[in-house]
Formats: structure tokens, sequence, C-alpha cells
């Protein structure tokens, strides 16, 4: 996005005082030009741009959400003050998310939108950039744009990648501060919170080593989910189911109970927007769930069925030739359901099940967020079920309080969503990838022989497109030739018959690039 008034080309970096508050800085440009006049802004102006322009990066950084698991949401505006307006908004010349795994790094898209303009500009940064496989691409970017501050809202969660991009960034001499350190301010507080909040999943993971987990149902404005007979379509309107599949789309799992699977038959996929498809699970200790179901269609969507060692062995087979995995547990509990999708590498799940099983999630304290759509019906019923069963609470002190609630309005329906824990800080470090212990595969002895691999933390994620591990395969003339990674050969082996210089020129392609 170009500035309404771009600043002068071949500006040169300021030095950048640490102490000094970067809009205070005179700078020239090579011609002597006198850039703008930030010394007309106050110490309390510049702080209120660095938070807007923060929480904008947490709000870039949010375009992806869900994508990019298990890796954060990482997002970089660029921008450089202008004379002619204080709106800090106009003088973003570049911004940039991570759109997903093994995509281009948010720093490098901001700073090639920003072009030249990025030149003693700033950088804000949601989260410290994090270097994977020894790339480093997110510091370079800055540096050779030019950039002459960065201000960062948290350190990145990895204990091996914390503080390493700061301590790059800073040897190259650009001026770097971190909310919380070098900059405070109840401003800086809540555009904190904006970064914190963009990256929830990942913080409650690190913290509780269960992935995030959002409780969500829709009920009439006499607290029921389905009427007595169970029916339930629909409570809320088409705006409102809308938003479902939005939060279905950042999920890594949607979860229900064998109660749904019976009485709703769901499809639980996300339909209607575009992007990522979470994986369905159903816990059901029974396992007597119907033959037929929209969730065994695996074409859809991955589905695996949770459920207690022993059950149905026929049965589970018979999910299994459908493709669905099943996986037992000696004690069906949401807490272990819970630690096995962590296990998976998932930051976030979807709670779409009914009040037992709901009320059994949150008494093993595994819901960490609860979005209530609520409907202007009433549908009656001494038995119709509602969206929380049991607690065994009799006080209203007793109460779980909600935090940082919401409300909004969706046409005629009313959104509440709050959280039940307060979002953690970084103190907990997470475990890097090799330290997330993998899946035990003798888990089930009625798993699905359709093993699962697109990402490359799945079980099998060294199967994955992206995984960075070259295999040598012969082509057409049987002549061998290593591929950096299953993509490459994929995607040559799928136009080798129709477009054969193409091989070519991607097999050329990858002895440049690797
Ligand atoms: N309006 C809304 O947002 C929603 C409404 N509904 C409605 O709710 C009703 C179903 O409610 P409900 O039976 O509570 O929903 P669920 O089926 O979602 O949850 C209960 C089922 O989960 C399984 N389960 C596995 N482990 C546990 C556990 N530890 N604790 C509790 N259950 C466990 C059991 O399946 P099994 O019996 O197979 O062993 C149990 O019957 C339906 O009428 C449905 O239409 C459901 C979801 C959302
Ligand atoms: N009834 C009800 C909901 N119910 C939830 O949605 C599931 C159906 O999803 P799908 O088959 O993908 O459309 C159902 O099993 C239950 O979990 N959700 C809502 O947003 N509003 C509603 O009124």
């Amino acid at each position: 996005m170009p500035p309404p008034h771009p600043p002068p080309r071949g500006v040169a970096p300021a030095p950048a005082p640490a102490a000094c508050p970067h809009f205070l800085l005179p700078r020239r440009s090579r011609r002597g030009l006198v850039l703008p006049a930030p010394s007309a802004l106050s110490v309390a102006a510049s702080h209120a741009h660095d938070a807007l322009l923060l929480r904008r990066a947490a709000d870039v950084a949010d375009r992806s959400a869900g994508l990019t698991s298990p890796h954060p949401n990482f997002g970089c505006v660029i921008a450089r003050p202008q004379f002619e307006t204080d709106n800090a908004e106009a003088w973003v010349v570049g911004e940039g998310f991570l759109y997903a795994q093994g995509t281009p790094c948010a720093e490098l898209l901001a700073a090639q939108e920003a072009g030249e303009h990025a030149r003693g500009a700033t950088a804000y940064l949601n989260l410290e950039p994090g270097d994977c496989y020894g790339d480093s691409t997110a510091v370079s970017s800055l540096v050779q744009a030019g950039i002459t501050r960065a201000v960062v809202g948290l350190r990145h969660p990895l204990k091996h990648l914390r503080g390493k991009a700061i301590q790059s960034l800073r040897s190259e001499g650009i001026q770097v501060d971190v909310v919380g350190e070098d900059l405070h301010s109840k401003l800086f507080k809540e555009a904190l919170k904006s970064c914190l909040t963009v990256n929830a999943p990942l913080l409650y993971r690190a913290a509780f080593r269960v992935p995030f987990s959002v409780l969500k149902y829709a009920m009439t404005a006499d607290g029921k989910i389905a009427a007595s007979s169970g029916h339930a379509s629909w409570i809320s309107g088409k705006a409102s189911r809308g938003r479902v599949f939005q939060l279905r789309g950042r999920s890594d799992a949607v979860i229900v109970g064998g109660n749904t699977v019976r009485l709703d038959d769901p499809r639980l996929t996300a339909r209607h927007v575009k992007g990522h498809v979470p994986v369905r699970i159903v816990m059901s200790q029974s396992l007597n769930l119907p033959e037929e179901a929209n969730l065994w269609n695996v074409h859809d969507a991955y589905t695996i069925v949770a459920t207690q060692r022993g059950a149905r062995r026929d049965f589970q087979k018979k999910l299994a030739l459908k493709g669905v995995e099943v996986v037992e547990f000696d004690m069906l509990n949401p807490r272990d359901v819970m630690s096995y999708c962590y296990d998976r590498g998932y930051l976030s799940v979807l709670w779409e099940c009914g009040g037992n099983l709901a009320a059994s999630a949150i008494s093993a304290s595994v819901i960490h967020k609860v979005y209530a759509f609520c409907a202007p019906k009433i549908i009656g019923g001494v038995n119709a079920p509602t969206p929380v069963g049991e607690l065994g609470m009799n006080q209203m002190t007793q109460a779980i309080d909600l935090i940082d609630v919401s409300y909004e309005q969706i046409d005629r329906d009313m959104l509440m969503s709050g959280f039940i824990e307060p979002i953690p800080d970084l103190s907990p470090v997470i475990p890097s990838v090799d330290e997330i212990p993998s899946v035990d595969p003798e888990v089930s002895p009625y798993e699905t022989n359709i093993i699962s691999f697109y990402k490359t933390w799945d079980t099998f994620g060294a199967f994955s497109n992206f995984s960075p591990h070259p295999i040598h395969m012969p082509d057409e003339n049987e002549d061998y030739f290593t591929w950096p990674t299953v993509e490459h050969y994929y995607q040559v082996s799928f136009f080798s018959n129709v477009l054969l210089f193409l091989v070519h020129y991607v097999k050329q392609l990858s002895i440049l690039m690797y």
C-alpha cells in the first residue's frame, strides 16, 4: 500500500540512539532535505502512534489465524512519519503476514511492499521473528530494506529462538524497542494484549500443555441448545452460523460427542469459508454410532473417533475401512483427548458438543474461551438440553466468571464471548518441535491404514509436501534426480505429461535454489 505522500527517495537511515524515541529524531535525506518535523511530536504522541501501529501488526497477523499452526501468527507493519498527516495509519508503507508454513515471512512481504520507502522507517512486529531451519530471512529483510527501528510486541515463545532475532537486529544497528522492556504505558499494555490475543492458542498451549480450547454453542433466549426432542437445527441465524464456519477455519480440530452425531448427523466442515479445514473428532465411550454418518465421509475432512479401549472392535474396523481413524483411550476423558491433540501438534480446538460433554470438558479445565450465540427464540421444555450440564456447583458464588468479555450483535442474534483463564504471558517456555513427544503408533489396534501427512507436524509429517527432506526419484528416462521436498517432485509429476519443458525448468530452478 503506497503512502499518500511518499517521502523522497534515497533517504539515508537515521542514526538512532537507544534512549531517544524514534519519532523525535531529526532525519536528513542524502540531498539534505529535512524530513518531517518529528520533534513536533511529543513522547506521548509517539507512544500513541507506536501502540496503534503495533496493534495494526497484530491485526495483520490475525489474517492467517488457523493457517500457520503450529507456527505463530506473524504480522509486520512498516511505517514512517509523514509531514502532512498525524494519522499514523497513513504512515504505513508496507505490511505483510505469514500466510502459512513454508510461505514468505511477514517481514519480507512488508519490506517488498514498502520498497524504497522502508529506508529509515520503523517496523512493527507483533512477535519477535523466529528462524526455522537456519533461515534468517525476517531479520535480513528488515536490514536490507534499511529499517532503522523495530518495535516488538512479544519476544519469541520458543526457548531456542527467544531473543535471537532481537539481538541480530541490534547487532545490525537497528534500534529495537520491546514492549514491557523498553516501552511502558497503558497504551502499550493494550497493544501488548492484541499481540497476546492473536497468538493466544500458542500461548495457552505453552502454558497448559493442551491446545487452546474454545467452547461454542448456540442457545435460545431461554437457554436451550435443542428442543426436548433433541432437535436443534437451527437455533442461531445464518449470519451466526457463517461466523461458526470462520471459527472452524481458525481451529485445528472440532470436537463433538457421540450423542450429537446420533441426533444431528453434523458435517462440521468450514464450508463457505476458503482455507483451512479442521480435523473432526468424535468422543464416544459406547461407540454406539450410526453406520452411515456425514462425519465418516473423509473426503470432506479428516475424522478421528476417540473411544474407550475395547469398545465395539467390529465397528472400529468398519470405521477404519472408511478411512476414519479410531483412537482408543484407557479412560476416555477430555483431558487425555486434549493431551493427545497436543501431541499431534494442534494449537486450537473448537468444542461444538452438547451440554454433557461441555460440562465434562469444563470440569477437566480444558476449556479456555466460550462463544455463546444467543438467538431471540423461546423453545421451553423442562428436559430440553442446556449448554453446560452438571458442574457440581450449588452456590452462585461458585460460578465461573468469564473475563475480557465481548458482546456483538450478529443480525438478530447476540454473540457473547469471554475467556475462562487469563491469557498467559510469555513466561512459560514452549518446547521446541524436537521436544514434543510423538504419538504412540500402538495407541489403537484399529487405526485406519490411511495416514495423514499434509502438515509437517502430523504423525507422518516427514512425508508432508513441505517437509524439508530430499527424495531421490527416477525421471521419465530412469535418470535419478534428488528433489528438495516431496512437493517439488509432486508438482513436476503432476505436469510432466503436459508440459515437459516445465519439468526441465523446475529442475533447474531447484538446482539454483538449493
Ligand atoms: N445448539 C448447539 O450449539 C448444540 C446443540 N447440541 C444438541 O445437544 C444435544 C446433545 O447433547 P449431549 O448429549 O450433551 O452432547 P454430546 O453428544 O456432544 O456429548 C455427550 C456424549 O459425548 C460422549 N462422551 C465421551 N466422553 C464423555 C465424557 N467424559 N463426558 C460426557 N460425554 C462424553 C458420549 O458419547 P457416547 O454416548 O457415544 O458414548 C456422550 O453421550 C443434541 O440435542 C444436540 O442437537 C449439540 C451441540 C451443539
Ligand atoms: N444447532 C446449532 C448448532 N449446532 C452445532 O452445529 C453442528 C452442525 O454443524 P454442520 O452440520 O456443519 O452444519 C451441530 O452438530 C452442533 O454441533 N450450531 C450453531 O451455530 N447454530 C445452531 O443453531
